[in-house]
């Protein structure tokens, strides 16, 4: 699939799924300890994270409710323009539940950053953020991650639910495009 397509595979589906459980177990057994009763709120960003929610509320052995909100910043781009438009918005309150916002990838954090605002302004019992990737040396604004799968180098990835120009979201790993990707 993509032949010719994929330059390298940065983070192969082995190594996300180990990650995925890896992060499941240890978020569990943090709710727990601190006495969180009653189903954690997932809220998983599209499109981006929608791999990453389906396997991750799957391997988490805790219960947990799954919503969903759209936003988008990059459309075909390769860096975010800064501006971030609410696509779709959750569908009910979460005031006074626990909230763990999950995300695919944190970037410049720009979105993360807008998106953490907004659900606090929601009053929510309390609110995390579990990005299965992270940018470090691209972060434009400092942003409170408690839950990252993989820190991974400055350039533009693909694959498991991250687009370039909406292609790519289907391959089951973290991978760079070919050059040649950009100039066609
Ligand atoms: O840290 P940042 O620089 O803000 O980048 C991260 C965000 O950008 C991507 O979304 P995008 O706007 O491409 O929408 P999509 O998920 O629908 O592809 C990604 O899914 C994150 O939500
Ligand atoms: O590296 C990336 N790839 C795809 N989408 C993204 N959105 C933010 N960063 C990226
Ligand atoms: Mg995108």
């Amino acid at each position: 699939m993509y032949e010719g397509e994929i330059a390298s595979v940065l983070v192969t589906e082995q190594q996300i799924q180990d990650k995925i459980n890896e992060l499941a177990k240890q978020i569990a057994a943090d709710y727990a300890r601190d006495g969180v009763t009653g189903d954690l709120l997932l809220v998983g960003v599209l499109k981006g994270a929608v791999m990453f929610m389906t396997d991750f509320a799957r391997a988490l052995p805790i219960p947990a409710q799954l919503e969903f909100m759209a936003v988008s910043s990059y459309g075909s781009a390769t860096s975010s323009s800064g501006v971030v438009r609410i696509l779709k918005d959750l569908d009910r309150d979460i005031a006074g539940k626990h909230v763990l916002i999950v995300e695919d990838i944190v970037d410049s954090g720009l979105t993360l950053s807008w998106l953490l605002k907004n659900l606090a302004s929601r009053n929510p019992a309390s609110l995390e953020v579990c990005s299965l990737l992270r940018k470090p040396e691209a972060v434009k604004v400092d942003v409170p991650v408690k839950y990252v799968g993989f820190d991974i180098p400055n350039e533009f990835v693909v694959g498991y639910g991250l687009d370039y120009a909406e292609r790519y979201r289907d391959l089951p790993y973290i991978g760079t495009l070919d050059p040649k990707v950009y100039s066609s």
